[in-house]
């Protein structure tokens, strides 16, 4: 991370006035970060939502023996005469936990539960439902109907699940409910992880007062660190709260450098387009090598990225600088810096889920940019349908608390006519 310049190419630090598309300002980021590497150990119940830190080998088959797939009669499959009934005679119960020790002669079988391990030599399971019982004393007659049942059904093999030495999971895995209980399965009680990502969020304006303060003439509440807070926990990353940053440069230098120190990430909402920038520009280039995007995108066109230089031998601390319009901040982070902050926590990239719908009112667009619509997506009686959430200014925060998903239109998209499918990330996909 030495030359950052030439790693983040010359298209993004030397835009200039050009405006740099999303892809563009995706794919620079992507180039730039380094995932970090340092991990720890944790009980299996707190993975959820950690990264694998290395590949888990399987120590033990699962499931450990063949076993029956349904609640039936197991037998050999080579008893079953093409196009004739079979009778088998039942030896024995079969539970599951408790293996069968005794024989299995020809022409017999023995009642099984599912999950019981299946006998040596006994390769089939006729569900209960399947065959007819006549009750004898001497053992229960199993008739099976020419077929019913093919040699080798409802037996599941040792290790299909999961089989000895081969990888249960990747490294890069971000744990979700499933995962761990597979781990369980293997017997594993405790994962290592990739240590938590730290971001330090503050939000800059005079204008803004934090929850419990005044709200004086001019001033509003900062809702901005609230909702990022809020997306990073859900990331499953560790915030470090520093409130409220005036715009003064002392103060700007100082919160950056506490960032610094204790931080991988800063993430900071407002302060990032023209107006008084100046003196923004000027702490960050003592800082580092930050550079002030405009990205053709709406809302969302002013942006700030690049690394805080720490000692010789560190990473950098990456700075992303989101718009301060609240839903400029918001869309931002979602198209900018949950990937990029995966991708420094050791995660594999999950890019998000895209759904199409059909738009039920038409949309005004011009290409040569990227426009992001607060939407609502439900399914009506020609499939999945979007309609827009109520006004889309960029500092409307009720509309995206309304919304359940954005409409995506693309840099090369034009106009979309009343019916026409569009792209749309869903909030609920938003991991
Ligand atoms: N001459 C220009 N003016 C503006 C441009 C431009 O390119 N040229 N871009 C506009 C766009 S687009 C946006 S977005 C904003 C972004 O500006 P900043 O990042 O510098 O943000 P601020 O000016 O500090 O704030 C903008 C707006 O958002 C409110 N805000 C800020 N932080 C918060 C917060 N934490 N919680 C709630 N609301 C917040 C702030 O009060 C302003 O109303 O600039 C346009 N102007
Ligand atoms: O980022 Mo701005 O929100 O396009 O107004």
């Amino acid at each position: 991370m030495s030359d950052t310049r030439t790693e983040l190419g010359v298209s993004p630090l030397m835009a200039g006035d050009r405006n740099l598309s999303v892809d563009e300002a995706r794919a620079a980021i992507a180039a730039a970060l380094q995932p970090i590497t340092a991990h720890e150990t944790v009980p299996l119940m707190e993975a959820l939502g950690r990264v694998l830190a290395a590949d888990l080998l399987s120590p033990i088959d699962v499931p450990a023996h063949d076993n029956s797939a349904m609640d039936g009669y197991a037998f050999a499959g080579s008893a079953l005469q093409p196009g004739a009934p079979t009778t088998l005679r039942s030896v024995g119960t079969l539970f599951a936990g408790a293996p069968w020790a005794g024989e299995v002669g020809a022409g017999e079988c023995l009642r099984i539960m599912t999950g019981a391990v299946m006998p040596t030599g006994l390769d089939t399971v006729v569900p209960l439902e399947l065959c007819r019982v006549q009750t004898e004393p001497e053992g229960d007659l199993v008739h099976i109907e020419p077929g019913v049942i093919r040699p080798g059904e409802n037996r599941r093999h040792r290790g299909e699940d999961l089989a000895l030495g081969k990888p249960a999971l990747r490294a890069g895995r971000m744990l979700k409910p499933a995962d761990l209980g597979l781990v369980a399965s293997l017997g594993i009680g405790e994962l290592s992880v990739v240590r938590r990502l730290r971001v330090a969020l503050f939000s800059t304006g005079d204008e803004l007062r934090t929850l419990g303060q005044a709200l004086e003439p001019g001033c509003i509440y900062d809702s901005n660190r609230y909702s990022l807070m809020a997306a990073l926990q859900r990331l499953g990353l560790e915030v470090l709260d520093l409130g409220l940053v005036r715009d003064e440069p002392e103060a700007l230098r100082a919160t950056l450098n506490r960032a610094m120190a204790e931080a991988d990430v800063v993430l900071t909402s407002g302060g990032v387009s023209m107006g008084d920038a100046d003196h923004t520009r000027a702490v960050l280039a003592q800082l580092g090598e930050v550079a002030f995007w405009k990205v053709a995108m709406r809302p969302g066109r002013p942006f700030a990225f690049g690394p805080l230089k720490r000692g010789p031998d560190e990473p950098p601390c990456w700075l992303f600088a989101l718009p301060g319009n609240p839903v400029a901040a918001l869309v931002t982070f979602y198209s900018f810096a949950r990937e990029a902050l995966l991708q420094l926590a050791g995660a594999t990239p999950q890019p998000l889920a895209v759904l199409q719908a059909r738009c039920t009112t038409a949309l005004r667009k011009r290409p040569g940019r990227t426009e992001f619509q607060r939407g609502i997506v439900e399914h009506g009686p020609e499939g999945w349908q979007v309609r827009l959430a109520g006004s889309q200014g960029a500092g409307i925060l009720r509309s995206m608390s309304e919304a359940n998903c954005l409409v995506v239109l693309g840099h090369e998209q034009g106009s979309v006519a009343e019916g026409g499918l569009v792209d749309v990330w869903l909030f609920d996909g938003l991991v």
